[in-house]
């Protein structure tokens, strides 16, 4: 549905992405984790084509149907729009009740949006994200605001959205623990695809273990090169070439992917 070949972007002198490659195929859950600021926002922003890069370029299927779930909403507290119009703003013929069914959150439709919890805002985020019944739903940190017990849920919704409306998923998560389990590829970025493979196979891969330790354990980062605070590469045994192309391995059982470290 998307590919990037070599996809860079640098802004004000700065590389905030280099040498991305990779290729989002139908029905497949695809996780980019990394740390803060590493340019998971910036490259989901590419790759939907509100921002373009300055090297490389960036593949749509013509007419994707796209549904975008951003980071955050900044709501104005005074700001007396509902849910239900909320959900209808833009979006031709939405079913305010079937966007909310979908989320198992039809008590919603009348509340205000700038009452919502974190959950709740999450929910009806995602609601509106699957309204245009998308080929491609882009989430971006889905379980921001939403507490411990509530990020599973949330995580279960996605792959149900995912079953029903047969579409691709590519989600930007902090939840290592959560996404592992929920995900059939991840993509480890810090301006550049540090690694990628299959969650299985990645996660008992001594390459996956030397970068997050234990799956729970909270996200820390090692790799074979080390990053400035501008997210340079700044080791000099770094000396592997960064031509990552990302492509799903041929099958669930196959090793070419796992945990290929670049
Ligand atoms: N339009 C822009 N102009 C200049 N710098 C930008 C712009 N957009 C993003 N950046 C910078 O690029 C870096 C990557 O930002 P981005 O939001 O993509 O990171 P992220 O991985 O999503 O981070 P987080 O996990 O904290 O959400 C940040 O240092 C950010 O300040």
């Amino acid at each position: 549905m998307i590919s990037a070949h070599q996809v860079g972007l640098e802004i004000a002198g700065r590389q905030l992405l280099q040498d991305i490659s990779l290729e989002l195929r139908p029905a497949e859950i695809v996780t980019v984790i990394g740390p803060n600021g590493a340019g998971k926002t910036t490259l989901l922003r590419l790759l939907l084509g509100l921002t373009r890069p300055t090297s490389g370029e960036v593949e749509r299927l013509p007419g994707l149907r796209l549904g975008y779930m951003p980071q955050r909403l900044q709501i104005d507290a005074t700001m007396p729009m509902t849910v239900a119009r909320f959900l209808q703003l833009g979006i031709e013929g939405v079913s305010v009740a079937d966007a909310l069914a979908r989320v198992a959150a039809p008590h919603l439709a009348g509340s205000r949006l700038a009452d919502l919890s974190g959950g709740e805002m999450q929910r009806v985020l995602l609601a509106r994200a699957a309204a245009r019944k998308p080929q491609l739903l882009v989430l971006d940190e889905p379980t921001q605001g939403v507490d411990l017990g509530g990020q599973s849920e949330v995580y279960q919704l996605i792959a149900q959205l995912r079953d029903e409306l047969k579409c691709g998923v590519l989600l930007v998560s902090h939840d290592l623990h959560l996404v592992m389990a929920a995900t059939d590829r991840v993509l480890c970025l810090n301006q550049h695809i540090c690694c990628h493979g299959h969650p299985e196979q990645v996660s008992r891969d001594p390459a996956y273990l030397e970068m997050f330790g234990d799956k729970l354990a909270p996200y820390t980062h090692h790799h074979n090169h080390h990053h400035d605070i501008g997210g340079e590469i700044v080791d000099e045994d770094c000396n592997h070439d960064h031509d990552h192309a990302v492509t799903p391995p041929p099958s669930r059982t196959g090793t070419r992917n796992s945990g290929e470290r670049n």
